[in-house]
C-alpha cells in the first residue's frame, strides 16, 4: 500500500450497522486493510449490547461509538461517562442539545478516562443529519433559513463547548474548516461513490470530493456493507480516496 493510501485508509471509517457482535467482527477483519475504524451505531450497540465495543478494542481495531447522546447536560455527562470506559476512540452528541450539555459531556469524559487512565475518547458533535435536505429543515422541523447556516452555528457553538469537532455532510466540510480552524475534525457520513444507491441520505458527495474538501474522517455504511462483495467495495471507496495511487 502506498503512503498516501495508507493515510487515506485511516480516514475511512466502515459503519457497521448489522445486528450481531460475530457479524460485526467477521466484517471489520475482512475490511481492516482498507479501512482504520469502524463505527458502532445504535442499531449494533442496541442489539448486540455494550460488549461489542469491547471486542472489537480487543481486536486492535479503532472505534467510533455513534450514540448520539441528546438530553439534559447532567443525563448526557452520566451516560458519556458511563460509555467512556468502554474504549472507543470516538463518542458523539447532538450539538442540538446546547453548549452546556456539550461542555458537561466534554467534562465528564475526561475526567472519567483521567480516572480509568486511559486515552480520553474524542467527543464530537452532530450538526444537521445527512439525511435532512433544505426542505425538511424548513417545513417539517420548522428551522428557518439554510441549512448550511445552522451547521455552521452549531460547528462554532461545538468548538467553544471545547469538543474536537462535528458531523456534518461533506457539503459543508469547507465551510466549517474555513470558520473551525484545520485542527477541528469533521468527520462526515453522507458518503455516496457514483456506482452506490443514495437511499435515505440527501447531503450526499463522493469519497473523493469529501476528501478533497478536508474531511477528516468519511463515514460509509451501506456502499461498502451492503455490496455484494464488501471488500471490493470497501477498495474501490479507498482508491477513489486516493485518486487511483
Ligand atoms: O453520526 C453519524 O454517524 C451520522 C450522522 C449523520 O448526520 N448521518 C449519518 O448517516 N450518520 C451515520 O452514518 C452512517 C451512514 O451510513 P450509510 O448511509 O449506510 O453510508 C449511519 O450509520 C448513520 O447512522
Amino acid at each position: 500500500m502506498t503512503a498516501k493510501a495508507e493515510e487515506a485508509r485511516k480516514r475511512l471509517i466502515v459503519a457497521l450497522d448489522v445486528d450481531t457482535a460475530e457479524q460485526a467482527e467477521s466484517l471489520a477483519r475482512q475490511l481492516s486493510p482498507w479501512a482504520g475504524m469502524f463505527k458502532v451505531g445504535m442499531q449494533l450497540f442496541y442489539s448486540a449490547g455494550p460488549d461489542v465495543v469491547k471486542r472489537l478494542k480487543d481486536q486492535g481495531l479503532k472505534v467510533f461509538l455513534d450514540l448520539k447522546l441528546h438530553d439534559i447536560p447532567n443525563t448526557v455527562a452520566q451516560a458519556a461517562r458511563a460509555l467512556t470506559g468502554l474504549g472507543a476512540d470516538i463518542l458523539n452528541v447532538h450539538a442540538a442539545g446546547g453548549l452546556s450539555m456539550m461542555r458537561a459531556a466534554g467534562q465528564a469524559v475526561a475526567e472519567r478516562a483521567a480516572q480509568l487512565r486511559i486515552p480520553a475518547p474524542m467527543v464530537i458533535a452532530v450538526t444537521v443529519l445527512t439525511s435532512i435536505d433544505q426542505t425538511v429543515f424548513n417545513r417539517e422541523m420548522g428551522q428557518p433559513g439554510e441549512v448550511q447556516e445552522r451547521v455552521m452555528a452549531w460547528a462554532r457553538l461545538t468548538q467553544e463547548a471545547g469538543l474536537a469537532g462535528v458531523v456534518a455532510s461533506p457539503r459543508e466540510t469547507g465551510l466549517i474548516r474555513e470558520a473551525c480552524g484545520p485542527d477541528f475534525a469533521v468527520v462526515t457520513p453522507g458518503i455516496r461513490p457514483a456506482w452506490s444507491l443514495s437511499g435515505d441520505q440527501r447531503r450526499v458527495l463522493s469519497p473523493a470530493e469529501a476528501l478533497a474538501l478536508g474531511s477528516s474522517y468519511l463515514v460509509v455504511g451501506r456502499p461498502i456493507t451492503a455490496a455484494a462483495n464488501p471488500e471490493e467495495a470497501a477498495r474501490k471507496v479507498l482508491a477513489e480516496m486516493t485518486g487511483g495511487c
